[in-house]
């Protein structure tokens, strides 16, 4: 069941409720950061090792946080690049949204419709057990997927508009995983960026 109020959303995913705020940014902020994003981000793109084999990730991606945020993703230990200066006011705006004070983000650029990223949940033990997490869209609208963990058939399917803000509230990663599925409609780029708060942080 989805039911909208104002500029947001609701969507349920029993017992779980996850709200999109359309507009979530200013719209010139928002327009500003599809200029800038593609040079003012530190972007690389990823080797992943998939049943034995080497593949390049689908997107590119950097992560950036507060000192003393590294996290660990797929045995790897991840330092988080700082916060460039245009991103400031972004992640003020997304923490008084959300209502939680987020030291880190997970950026992925999707540069066409083949790009995406599989089933998984964000589940890392950084984030302690049941973490809130919002994703903000800039650019070309996709269709996030969900299905229940331990589940192959789909549950759920949101479409993620240009400037909007998804709420994932605590507990629905435990008990949902997420995608970003390839898509034959739309073609340009999308920006996703997951804030996440790193709850063993140690500065
Ligand atoms: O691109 C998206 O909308 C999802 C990204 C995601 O699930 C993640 O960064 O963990
Ligand atoms: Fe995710």
């Amino acid at each position: 069941m989805a039911f909208a109020v104002e500029n947001e959303a609701f969507f349920d995913l029993p017992p779980f409720q996850l709200r999109l705020v359309h507009g979530a940014l200013p719209g010139t902020l928002a327009d500003e950061l599809m200029t800038h994003l593609p040079a003012a981000l530190p972007w690389y793109q990823a080797r992943l090792q998939l049943f034995g084999q080497w593949h390049w990730s689908p997107r590119l991606q950097c992560w950036l946080g507060d000192p003393g945020t590294a996290y660990r993703y797929s045995g790897h230990e991840m330092r988080p690049e700082p916060w460039p200066a245009i991103l400031q006011s972004v992640r003020e705006c997304v923490s008084e949204l959300a209502g939680t004070a987020f030291n880190s983000v997970l950026c992925n650029w999707y540069r066409h419709r083949r790009d995406s990223m599989g089933w998984h949940s964000d589940n890392e033990p950084e984030l302690g057990p049941a973490p809130l997490i919002a994703s903000l869209t800039l650019g070309e609208e996709r269709r996030f997927q969900f299905r229940r963990t331990g589940e192959r058939r789909l549950f759920a399917g949101i479409d993620l508009p240009h400037n909007s803000l998804l709420i994932m509230p605590p507990g629905l990663q435990a008990n949902y995983q997420h995608q970003l599925p390839k898509t034959r409609r739309s073609d340009g780029d999308r920006f996703n960026l997951t804030f996440r708060r790193i709850e063993t942080a140690t500065a």
